[in-house]
């Protein structure tokens, strides 16, 4: 079928796009690498006309136009599902806001909300009239489907992600069409600087891997490095079923270390839900079939990612209590980033058979002072969010050690993540533990 008349009849400029938005109203703006900038500028150019537009969008990428022209956020009022570095400097001077989500619940959370424009990132149009979400998959399916008035910004530089579901959507179902004026490459990350401590990390995480593990990584230098062991490791036939798709799966996979063979669900294929890294990883995915993303809520449900054996789940976070409750999205009142995925990881992992919820972070960090801190907290602060409640932590690792809370009892839990805490802070958290009533006489300090 010729889809060219259909095209040319649905095809608007980016002002136009922007003319469709009243006062009011929820605008989608893209998610993580995926961008509608021509949509953007032109909608930020109609300020004077427009108040309180409230924008979604997820994990900002980028710096939008909207932002930058209201600096008082009269006109546009940003929303992120999920805190980057942007939205949290912009969250500073009280310029975006933060909206709860479990990842995986995002299908159920879009029936409920308002979407009065979409401008949604996709690839060029294919033979069969699909245009494909590239690397972000995730929520993309839920808000173009509420959408009231859809606009597709097609980039051509986008790689095209196949997909084993909601990876593309047919022009029939699209309202109107605007075509990238740049068709910018897709943004890469910077590449992160590792730590002797990641180091130390990544490797005792490497004392949990086994052949045939099915793996996910979270975000940061610490799961990168992990990714890099991996690659020059002797381990077998791994698996993949990520939320995150990042560079590192990539030197996995060259490194032959990744075949899928030993996966009971989606047998050989790299799954995902979005892709975040560099040019070698849009690349990479462009076309690939060994690679296929999904929408969250089959990609981070629990229950499917439970259904491969041997899950192994390795994620960050900024603080663990010696009760084993892990706050990894807010600190003391500051959104960092957001609950995200790693919920439904360490719950999916958890009921794998054979699976391994890892929590990996480093023991102390240094404030802007020079000052040292323990992430080892007798209890978590007011304004600390709790990620994953203690009855799921399991493994914790800092670069002091392992240990499993699985089961274990308060005191338990108490000596053992004092025994991976920073030998400088172990004194004081013992004690802690003994005026929480949770540090027994038999209790040791094995240093
Ligand atoms: C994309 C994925 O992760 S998929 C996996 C599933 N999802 C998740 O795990 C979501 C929750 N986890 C996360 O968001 C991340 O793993 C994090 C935030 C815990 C760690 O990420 P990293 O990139 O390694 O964090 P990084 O060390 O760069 O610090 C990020 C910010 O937190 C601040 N921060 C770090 N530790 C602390 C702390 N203990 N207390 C207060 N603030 C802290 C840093 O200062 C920095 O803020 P700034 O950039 O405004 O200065
Ligand atoms: C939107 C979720 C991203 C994450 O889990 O980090």
């Amino acid at each position: 079928m010729d889809y060219i008349a259909e095209y040319k009849s649905k095809l608007i400029t980016a002002e136009e796009a922007a003319k469709l938005v009243k006062s009011g109203d929820w605008v989608q703006m893209g998610e993580f690498v995926m961008q509608p900038k021509d949509c953007d500028a032109a909608l930020a150019k109609r300020k004077d006309e427009l108040t309180d537009v409230k924008i979604r969008l997820t994990t900002m990428s980028w710096l939008p136009e909207v932002c930058k022209v209201d600096p008082e956020r009269k006109h546009f009022i940003m929303n992120d599902w999920h805190f980057s570095g942007t939205s949290r400097r912009l969250m500073d001077k009280n310029l975006c806001s933060y909206i709860p989500l479990t990842y995986h619940e995002a299908r159920s959370l879009y029936q409920d909300l308002d979407v009065d424009v979409s401008f949604q990132p996709v690839t060029s149009i294919d033979k069969n009239g699909f245009f494909n979400f590239s690397t972000s998959n995730s929520m993309a399916s839920y808000s173009t489907k509420q959408a009231k008035k859809l606009v597709v910004e097609v980039n051509s530089s986008a790689p095209v992600c196949l997909g084993g579901l909601g990876e593309s959507i047919h022009i029939s179902e699209v309202d109107y069409i605007v075509e990238s004026s740049t068709n910018s490459k897709l943004v890469s990350l910077p590449e992160l600087p590792v730590s002797t401590v990641d180091q130390k990390i990544a490797a005792l995480v490497m004392e949990e891997m086994m052949d045939g593990a099915c793996i996910q990584l979270g975000i940061g230098a610490m799961p990168n490095t992990v990714g890099a062991l991996i690659a020059q490791s002797d381990l077998k036939d791994l698996g993949v079923h990520t939320e995150m798709l990042c560079d590192s799966f990539v030197d996995m996979y060259e490194a032959g270390k990744i075949t899928g063979a030993k996966k009971t669900l989606d047998k050989g294929k790299m799954v995902y839900t979005f892709a975040m890294g560099s040019d070698k990883l849009y690349n990479f995915l462009d076309y690939n079939p060994v690679c296929a993303s999904y929408p969250v809520h089959y990609c981070n449900d629990p229950y499917i990612i439970a259904q491969n054996n041997n899950v192994v789940a390795i994620n960050n976070a900024l603080e663990v209590d010696l009760y084993g409750q892990v706050a990894s999205e807010a600190s003391a009142g500051r959104q960092i980033s957001g609950t995200g995925g790693q919920l439904d990881f360490i719950i999916g992992a958890f009921h794998s058979q054979g699976g391994k919820p890892i929590i990996a972070l480093s023991s102390s960090v240094k404030k802007s002072d020079g000052s040292l801190v323990s992430r080892i907290k007798p209890g978590l602060s007011p304004g600390t969010i709790v990620t994953v409640p203690r009855s799921i932590t399991s493994y914790v690792i800092t670069e002091y050690g392992s240990f499993n809370l699985k089961g274990k009892s308060t005191w338990e839990r108490a000596e053992g993540l004092i025994n991976i805490a920073h030998p400088a802070f172990r004194d004081e958290l013992v004690k802690a533990a003994e005026d929480a009533k949770i540090w027994l006489r038999s209790n040791k300090l094995y240093a």
